[in-house]
């Protein structure tokens, strides 16, 4: 994957993804479902399935996890399950996560051009308030939309449109940065341009197998100019 390259004339504001695009969040997701399984006495989930888990917000994760650990009645364990989640994931949020590289500085270029930018996550918005704080990351945001946030999440492309008339930016004109097909489905069924970063969790499928404008190794290598040409 190189850089990519976009007309700086042609955007008005940015939206990017959390999990596995910002922030490596798969040790707290680890750390808060084992100590959820364990208060329901059910077996423990390996870290890699819990990757390919991800994504579609913690409703859904809970009920994946129960349904992979084999519970034999998952729905009827749902509410238990989601408030053990919750507890652990609040008490140890951000503690196993890591920033990834190169984010920093991409954030800092975006906002250098003088971009607004909206963090738009499928995680509670309660989760992600206090990990974008802990990273450091929070400065960077105008707004920030959790999974909660709006009447459904992404791939609904709902979530998209609720950041981008916040941001005051029409969709055709507004970015969107994400890992998953997530991220690129909501995005592109919203109208907004989306680049697609390698290294997050899409469903432990290749990034490369989603439809998007542009692929990324890093945050850091994105590029922008006037004009159509690259600097
Ligand atoms: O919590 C999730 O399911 C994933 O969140 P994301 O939208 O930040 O990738
Ligand atoms: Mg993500």
């Amino acid at each position: 994957m190189t850089a990519a390259f976009f007309d700086r004339s042609s955007l008005d504001a940015a939206i990017v993804d959390l999990d596995g695009t910002m922030v490596d969040t798969l040790g707290d997701f680890d750390a808060a479902l084992g100590a959820m399984l364990q208060d329901l006495s059910l077996p423990p989930i390996e870290a890699g399935v819990i990757g390919t888990l991800v994504g579609k917000g913690s409703e859904h994760l809970i009920r994946a996890v129960l349904q992979h650990v084999g519970a034999s009645s998952p729905e009827a364990l749902f509410d238990q399950a989601w408030a053990r989640y919750q507890h652990h994931y609040l008490a140890i949020n951000g503690r196993h996560s890591t920033v990834y590289p190169g984010v920093a500085e991409g954030l800092a270029a975006l906002r250098a051009q003088g971009l607004p930018l909206a963090c738009l996550t499928n995680k509670p918005l309660a989760f992600a308030r206090p990990l974008l704080a802990a990273k450091g990351l929070d400065g960077f945001f105008d707004h920030v939309f959790g999974g909660d946030s709006f009447a459904r999440k992404k791939p609904d492309p709902l979530p998209l449109l609720g950041t981008c008339e916040a941001l005051g930016s029409a969709p055709g004109r507004t970015l969107a940065i994400g890992d998953s097909s997530n991220d690129a489905q909501a995005a592109r069924a919203a109208g907004c341009r989306v680049v697609l970063v390698g290294y997050g969790y899409n469903h432990g499928r290749p990034v490369r197998e989603v439809p998007a404008d542009a692929y990324l190794d890093s945050l850091a290598d994105l590029r922008f100019g006037t004009g159509g040409t690259a600097p």
